[in-house]
């Protein structure tokens, strides 16, 4: 039963992250109360006004790539929140926190931590080691079918 309700969150997840311009990896982050409400919604975007005619999504130079600008879903989630707190809540992210994320989870106070894709890099090695120091469980959301079309 349990299962049934991650995936319907994960779905959501997967929905929001292609509203993301990102042309390499689209990232939706859904957060969930302890009543399956949902309290907020993030996408990985460039911030508010930085706009994509001048700044560009590209990485080719690395003193002026995607990465220096870009606005993680998670924060975006986490920034965009429709409570106060978000104390107990469980975290849906398509892609595995990066360590800057995943400090931010940690301060938000968040539960639980629900992914798809994970990478192996030592951002998401020290996110590992964080979550697991502060006891903070996260766990592979497995998808029966990967294959969804929205519009959005
Ligand atoms: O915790 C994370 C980590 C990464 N993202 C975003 C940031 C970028 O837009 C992409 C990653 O780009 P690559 O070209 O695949 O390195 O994912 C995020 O939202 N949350
Ligand atoms: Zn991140």
């Amino acid at each position: 039963m349990d299962a049934k309700k991650h995936q319907h969150f994960m779905k959501l997840a997967l929905m929001t992250a292609q509203r993301s311009k990102d042309p390499c990896t689209q990232v939706g982050c859904v957060i969930v109360d302890e009543e399956d409400q949902i309290v907020s919604t993030g996408y990985n975007g460039f911030p508010i006004g930085v706009d994509d005619d001048t700044f560009r999504w590209d990485k080719e130079d690395p003193d002026d790539c995607k990465h220096l600008y870009v606005v993680h879903a998670e924060m975006n989630a986490i920034t965009n929140k429709r409570r106060d707190t978000l104390h107990n809540c469980t975290l849906y992210v398509t892609l595995f926190p990066c360590n800057e994320c995943t400090k931010l989870i940690i301060q938000s106070r968040v539960k639980r931590i629900f992914y798809i894709d994970d990478r192996d890099s030592i951002s998401y090695e020290v996110s590992r080691k964080m979550l697991r120091f502060v006891g903070i469980p996260f766990e592979k959301c497995e998808l029966p079918e990967r294959r969804f079309e929205f519009d959005v």
